[in-house]
């Protein structure tokens, strides 16, 4: 028996010597070293020689378990109370650290002592595997604390396997209730659906999917950007959802800034223009009728000059507000830019059903605007260009409506005017001057053509006024009152003017030595010409070149010029006050005129319209006018033109009522520059007067 113990035990430790990855210790009663295998040697780091016949506590065990190894042992030895397997800290020969699990078993040798050995498993890689899944948990915790974005793994069709936010606030369901959850049964139909197709798409598609939803949280609407990937092998999908609210509302502000005025908040040009484009697209396809309405507040311009930008922009907030509320949800009121607002009306069975809503527009402005305590009444222009019967584009709608609000503005303002077949053909029209009118300088298309004047007191032609011609092939002869507004629209009326000015005086020179008489010339000025910076000076220059004194030459001004307001306009008459040139008030008793342009501005002559005068003999209304505007003028030391005498008897009355100077077709039409010079009156005129 004994021997088989010794064979049993020496084959044991033989099958111990060659097995290096466990430690195994054999110890006598007094925990003396009587087996070290090379396992032993490797993990402690003791030879065998080193460590047979030391004890146990001098050699592996850490001080503070030196007294429970050795009281264990003990305990073991006397009563039987075997000492466990356990998970141990023990120390090697270099004092390092050695985990261990250790497990012991105790034999009773040939001499009946106990012999304990111990079988250690290192535990050191596990450990450092443990240590390191525990560090990378810890770095990912940390990693999801810091980062905004939310993450999730769920399962193929939804199941919540693993989530984590940095901040929890913007879970539209908190932790606890989340875990285990199928996404689909918490979250708003919408945004579910919208997880269950990406899911499915990723699934099919692989590679990283994104999509945009929004969510309702507890602290406010939040905007989200869920990136999905499918991890096949797991059968689990990969959300990460980042909250791009931030950029979201940055994006709205700037398509707000973009798409809507800033002012009014209602869609501004581009925006409108773009919605009148999608209409007339919609249009042809569903073959309904539309109109484009375009509204232009009367004498805005009046409120903002004498009532300051202040209350300017309210009246437009309020225009805005009333437009709005008149018209349908599904139609669009904009703004185009300073007072011009633009009404979509779409799907109308037919044109006339427009004629309700756009008086009803016209209605909104009749209620005063009570704006800081005043109250203003304002009054609007429209045009109303109907799809398709005046245009079939976004383009030719808009056009013809600003072209008909023009006819309503003619037609005296506050009221609203249908696009017209004349109309069309009209603006055409003005197209086609407007293009033929570049390079007409250049072209050698215009001439000066002169009408003589006529002084009524010593019956002598006294000078003439210069009147514009234009030929041009493809258009034929357009008339002065035609081409000059498209001039002065376009700005073309600068260098055209100074053309007129140079030829005039040139002429006037030219005559004046022919006849060697010191005739004035008449010249008429444009509102653009006053903002045209250096026409004083090339007045002067002209004069110059010219040999013409300043006051031989007239400035013809209509009081639409001095309507402008602009300091532009005092600075140019002031200087050229200063300069000796003459200022005629033209067209006098057709606008408004006003008596205190007469006073304010130093004018020397004032012509009477020629509707008056033709009106004179026939009309006492026109007779009494004139005679009042010619006192009135002689009152203020002005001198009285009467432009459009056609007649002897218009001009015997003229001649009665005291007025100064005649000019019309009785003496003679505007006439070039040679029938000019060898221009003579009548002697009929004598026998007339
Ligand atoms: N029915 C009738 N008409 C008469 C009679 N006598 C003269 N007229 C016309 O009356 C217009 C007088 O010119 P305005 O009032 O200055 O009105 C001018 C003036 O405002 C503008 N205009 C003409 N030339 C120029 C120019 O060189 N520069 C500028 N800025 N405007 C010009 O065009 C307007 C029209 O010019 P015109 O067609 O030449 O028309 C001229 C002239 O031909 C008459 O007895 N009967």
């Amino acid at each position: 028996m004994e021997n088989h113990h010794e064979d049993t035990r020496d084959a044991v430790r033989q099958l111990f010597d060659s097995v290096d990855a466990i430690s195994v210790q054999g110890y006598d009663q007094e925990r003396r070293v009587v087996y070290w295998n090379i396992g032993s040697e490797k993990l402690y780091g003791y030879t065998a020689a080193e460590a047979i016949g030391q004890k146990l506590e001098d050699l592996i065990i850490p001080d503070h378990l030196r007294e429970g190894v050795v009281s264990s042992h003990h305990n073991w030895v006397v009563n039987g109370v075997e000492i466990p397997a356990a998970e141990l800290v023990l120390r090697s020969k270099s004092g390092r650290d050695v985990s261990v699990y250790s497990s012991h078993v105790m034999f009773r040798n040939a001499r009946d002592e106990c012999e304990m050995y111990c079988i250690d498993v290192d535990l050191g890689d596990v450990k450092k595997a443990q240590s390191q899944a525990v560090s990378k948990e810890e770095l990912l915790k940390g990693v999801f604390e810091s980062l905004p974005d939310l993450f999730f793994l769920v399962t193929e069709d939804g199941r919540i396997i693993e989530c984590h936010a940095g901040d929890s606030r913007k879970l539209y369901v908190q932790y606890d209730n989340i875990l285990g959850e199928n996404m689909a049964d918490f979250l708003p139909e919408e945004v579910a659906a919208k997880f269950r197709n990406y899911f499915e798409k990723a699934m099919r598609e692989g590679g990283v999917l994104s999509f945009e939803y929004c969510l309702d949280l507890p602290i406010g609407k939040a905007y989200f950007e869920a990136r999905i990937s499918h991890l096949a092998g797991q059968k689990q999908l990969v959300i990460i959802a980042r909250d791009i609210t931030e950029a979201h509302e940055t994006a709205e502000l700037i398509r707000k800034q973009a798409y809507f005025d800033s002012l009014t908040s209602i869609p501004n040009r581009f925006l409108s223009l773009d919605r009148l484009s999608q209409m007339v697209k919609e249009l042809e396809r569903s073959g309904e009728k539309a109109a484009v309405v375009f509204l232009d507040v009367d004498d805005f311009k009046k409120i903002n000059d004498s009532l300051g930008h202040d209350v300017g922009d309210k009246v437009l907030i309020e225009a805005a507000n009333r437009l709005s509320s008149t018209v349908r949800d599904s139609d669009t009121v904009g703004r185009l830019g300073g007072d011009e607002f633009i009404v979509l009306l779409g799907s109308l069975a037919e044109s006339y059903d427009a004629v309700d809503i756009v008086e009803k527009l016209l209605d909104v402005f009749r209620e005063p605007f009570r704006i800081d305590g005043r109250e203003l009444i304002l009054t609007t222009s429209i045009g109303v260009a109907v799809y398709p019967d005046n245009g079939t584009s976004a383009s030719d709608l808009l056009r013809n409506a600003d072209a008909a609000m023009y006819q309503s503005k003619e037609q005296g303002r506050n009221t609203y005017s249908f696009f017209t077949k004349q109309m069309n053909e009209m603006i055409l029209r003005r197209l086609e001057i407007e293009e033929q009118l570049y390079g007409a300088l250049e072209r050698n298309e215009f001439e000066v053509y002169y009408q003589p004047k006529i002084n009524l007191k010593d019956r002598k032609v006294m000078g003439a006024e210069a009147l514009l011609r234009w030929h041009n092939p493809l258009v034929g002869q357009v008339a002065p009152d035609e081409f000059i507004p498209i001039a002065e629209h376009t700005g073309l009326i600068e260098p055209i003017g100074k053309y007129v000015l140079a030829q005039a005086l040139a002429f006037l020179n030219e005559w004046s030595q022919a006849h060697r008489q010191d005739y004035t010339m008449a010249v008429n000025l444009s509102p653009r010409q006053f903002r045209d910076q250096g026409f004083v000076e090339f007045v002067k220059e002209c004069l110059g070149s010219c040999d013409v004194t300043p006051e031989r030459l007239e400035f013809e001004i209509t009081e639409g010029v001095l309507m402008i307001g602009q300091s532009c306009v005092d600075e140019v008459l002031s200087a050229l006050n200063a300069l000796g040139v003459k200022l005629s008030m033209d067209d006098f008793g057709t606008g408004y005129s006003s008596l205190s342009y007469l006073r304010q501005y130093n004018f020397d002559l004032l012509k009477v319209d020629r509707s008056f005068v033709s009106g004179i003999t026939a009309n006492q209304e026109d007779r009494d006018l004139v005679t009042a505007t010619i006192a009135m003028a002689h009152s203020l030391h002005l001198d009285v033109v009467a432009e459009g005498v056609e007649t002897g008897e218009q001009l015997k009355l003229l001649n009665e009522l005291g007025c100064d100077v005649a000019q019309g077709y009785y003496f003679s039409k505007p006439i070039p520059a040679l029938e000019m010079k060898a221009f003579k009156l009548k002697e009929r005129f004598e026998v007339e007067c």
